[in-house]
């Protein structure tokens, strides 16, 4: 049976990505450090993937085990040395730390097996693979780089499913949304996965998923938090917050329809489909979740800022952004811990030094005074 190595054994690994696998006809070994789930992939050998719809469809995924990647160094180097595709979804800030354990498994690998081996990080960041290449790289002696060049490939990635926070502990099964999109950047001809889809370039598709998916559930998410609602639909049966979500979105539509010459009214269409997914009553997906890590979040590529920045060098609005920014930064739940870092360092250094550290934006810019703009106009 072929085998792959999927990093984070969370909710897009067993709800989505380690789930395509399986049904691929793959063994998945899911590598993480949550003791009690490894224990239980171990244990259990399968679990189900249910569908967030009225009638709750389920399917099994079976042909599944874990690895935990603190103590069992030398399982994980196995397990990578058989592994046809290794993945992640674990967080773009966890990365740097699994590499030097995925490099030490590429230096075993390359001397023992011919075979080529594919790495896909599937993270909600732009260019998520080239940085774990990065990361690796950093723990590989120049030979073993030059033995991999071709052997073992990389390729960025978009993974699009929503998959919200379980309320059941102490199971395996995953609620997932039905929709679910991973597109994979590649001229390569490579192993067949059921659900993947192979594109040249990727630019046009990671821009328009991050900067609508992930920019509107951000905007409902935070004007959500500031309203006391604690779900993604609750903040949607909202009239005022879904207008500001189809303005945000009007913004970075007219932004990806300008840069990738999409069809407005297909885009419009996609916005459409995508608000309708969020509202979905069955996810019960919370604001804290879909808003978590907001200094990722406002970091310079990411969804808020980089639509911003690139709307702004287009000659295109960017205020509804600005407030979406603003609200970003009132974003002030003290069981995040980036939320709680964010806080101290508005309170600290003011904003505009603030957004100058984490987003990149210079202190006086334009984008900085509207941002300073509809923060205090929020706040009122
Ligand atoms: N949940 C969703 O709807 C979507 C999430 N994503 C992306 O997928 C990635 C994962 O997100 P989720 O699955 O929601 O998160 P999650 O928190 O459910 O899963 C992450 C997993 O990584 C594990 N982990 C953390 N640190 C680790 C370490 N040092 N070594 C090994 N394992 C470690 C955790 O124990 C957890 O099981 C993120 O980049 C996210 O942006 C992308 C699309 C949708
Ligand atoms: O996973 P992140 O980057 O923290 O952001 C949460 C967002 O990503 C998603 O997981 C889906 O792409 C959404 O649920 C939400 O927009």
């Amino acid at each position: 049976m072929k085998q792959t190595v999927h990093f984070g054994a969370g909710n897009i690994g067993r709800g989505f990505i380690g789930a395509l696998f399986s049904q691929s006809g793959y063994h998945v070994t899911f590598v993480d450090i949550a003791d009690q789930v490894i224990n239980m992939l171990n244990e259990k050998k399968q679990y189900q993937v249910k569908l967030a719809t009225d009638k709750h469809e389920s399917m099994t995924i079976d042909n599944v085990s874990g690895l935990n990647n603190m103590t069992q160094d030398n399982e994980v180097i196995e397990a990578i040395k058989h592994a046809t595709y290794l993945t992640t979804a674990i967080g773009p800030n966890i990365l740097p730390r699994i590499a030097p354990l995925i490099a030490k498994g590429l230096t075993e690998r390359v001397n023992s097996n011919a075979e080529k081996l594919y790495v896909i990080a599937c993270e909600n960041q732009i260019s998520a693979t080239d940085l774990l290449k990065g990361y690796i790289f950093e723990h590989l002696d120049e030979e073993t780089t030059s033995k991999l060049a071709d052997k073992v490939f990389f390729f960025n990635s978009a993974v699009d499913r929503i998959v919200p926070i379980q309320n059941n502990q102490g199971s395996l099964d995953v609620l997932v949304e039905p929709y679910y999109e991973w597109v994979v950047e590649t001229r390569e001809t490579i192993p067949s996965i059921e659900g993947m889809t192979i594109v040249s370039d990727l630019a046009p598709f990671i821009e328009r998923k991050l900067f609508t998916v992930n920019t509107g559930h951000a905007v409902i998410a935070y004007l959500g938090y500031l309203k006391n609602k604690s779900t993604i639909d609750q903040a949607l049966a909202d009239e005022e917050i879904v207008k500001q979500v189809q303005a945000t979105l009007g913004e970075t539509g007219a932004y990806l329809i300008k840069q990738y010459g999409l069809n407005q009214d297909e885009h419009q269409q996609y916005i459409n489909k995508i608000i309708n997914r969020f509202k979905n009553p069955y996810l019960n997906d919370g604001v804290t979740r879909v808003g978590r890590s907001p200094l990722r979040k406002l970091g310079p590529n990411d969804r808020l800022v980089r639509p911003a920045t690139e709307a702004k060098k287009a000659g295109l609005g960017f205020t509804n952004l600005a407030k979406a920014i603003a609200s970003a930064l009132l974003f002030d739940y003290q069981g995040d811990e980036e939320a709680v870092k964010l806080q101290a360092l508005i309170k600290d250094n003011g904003i505009p030094a603030m957004l100058k550290e984490v987003s990149g934006l210079d202190e006086n810019s334009e984008i900085t005074r509207e941002i300073v703009n509809q923060y205090n106009a929020i706040k009122k």
